[in-house]
């Protein structure tokens, strides 16, 4: 059912007691615990508090190969405190006690390696066979920054559901069904950003035509959301990015800023996420009882980390974080490598093929 590009899309009302509303600011901008909301009153105070961020996610580099006593001590401190999926593999299967897993998989850093060029994060064939496997037995959701159509076009799988735009852009059954293999008519749009259409495509133009003359910068229309991209952006250069976004949503109090791996995400300044996402859909694929549905979310970014709250909150499930360094996360778990959640996800299918 839940091919983004079904024809007959038909836009959702929201539930009544999960609208979005209009949110200032949330979170430090130099936290990495939380997502860095910045409200566009607040930006020009925090300019150099998103340098800072931009700075702070070139220094974390993956650990050393030859590492030092204190390097394997901040990692056995680090796994003590978010253990390794695969370590705790038979603790996780044996805490589902018969129930069912809802599986919700960020894209980036999670199912496909990071990468400079955006537009080239493929995913392996080992591991879209990996998702396709485990998504015969597991409702499975690729929840993405990226836009809806675009991320399908990565996992190429009908048998999901999309949630992209950071879940502002989810697919789901009309009839709420749980059933993975739905016909695309039934497939509704659910939007709670639609207003803000116009003005994403606006600020998108205004931003690709802002950073032009920045050698390496890259803005991605996300359709609710834009990525600017300062990956391959000289360093010296990341103050003048902060600086043009700065001014560029001078013009758009209604959108606010988010940071993930060296990108700066513009988005509406409604009170919708990743998070909220996971319980929308668990809600509409009638997959919120806790007594028979365990959800597993796994992503990298510090935008998976209201996913993890909110499974953290609920007291159900796991977050599972997606990283090589030691970090501040809601997550129960840790994987280190888009290859070692492949291994978990082969890990879920052989499981499974050997229950009775
Ligand atoms: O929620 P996600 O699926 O993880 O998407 C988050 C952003 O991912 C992409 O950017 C990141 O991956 C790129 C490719 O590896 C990399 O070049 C970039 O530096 C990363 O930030 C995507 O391009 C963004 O639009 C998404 O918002």
């Amino acid at each position: 059912m839940s091919d983004p590009d079904a024809k007959s899309e038909t836009v959702l009302a929201l539930p009544s007691n999960m609208t979005p509303s209009p949110v200032t600011s949330k979170g430090h901008p130099c936290s990495s615990l939380s997502v860095t909301y910045v409200s566009r009153r607040k930006l020009v105070e925090v300019v150099d508090g998103l340098l800072g961020v931009m700075t702070l996610s070139s220094t974390c580099k993956k650990p050393c190969v030859h590492s030092g006593s204190d390097e394997i001590a901040a990692d056995n401190a680090w796994l003590a405190k978010c253990p390794s999926a695969l370590s705790s593999f038979d603790q996780i299967i044996a805490s589902m006690e018969g129930k069912k897993i809802a599986l919700f998989l960020d894209y980036d850093g999670t199912l496909s390696p990071i990468v400079n060029d955006p537009e080239k994060a493929f995913m392996s064939p080992e591991m879209r066979s990996a998702v396709k496997n485990v998504a015969k037995f597991c409702p499975t959701a690729i929840v993405s920054g990226r836009s809806r159509d675009k991320v399908f076009e990565f996992v190429k799988l009908k048998e999901l559901y999309y949630a992209g735009s950071h879940g502002m852009d989810i697919l789901v059954p009309y009839s709420g069904s749980q059933s993975i293999t739905n016909d695309d008519k039934e497939a509704k749009l659910f939007q709670p950003a639609r207003e803000f259409l116009p003005m994403i495509s606006e600020v998108n133009n205004s931003l690709v035509e802002a950073t032009r003359s920045i050698k390496g910068a890259n803005v991605e229309n996300n359709k609710f959301c834009v990525s600017v991209h300062y990956r391959n952006v000289d360093k010296k250069d990341w103050k003048l990015v902060a600086d043009i976004v700065d001014n560029v949503l001078n013009a758009f109090p209604r959108l606010k800023l988010t940071t993930g791996r060296k990108v700066l995400e513009v988005r509406p300044v409604i009170d919708w996420d990743k998070g909220k996402a996971v319980e929308f859909l668990l809600r509409s694929l009638r997959l919120d009882d806790p007594e028979i549905v365990l959800p597993i979310y796994i992503g990298d970014d510090r935008t998976d980390e209201d996913a993890f709250k909110v499974l953290r909150q609920r007291n159900c499930g796991y977050g599972i974080l997606v990283s090589q360094v030691p970090k501040e996360t809601e997550a129960i778990y840790s994987l280190r490598t888009p290859s070692e959640v492949m291994e978990f996800l082969n890990s879920l299918v052989r499981w499974k093929e050997q229950s009775p």
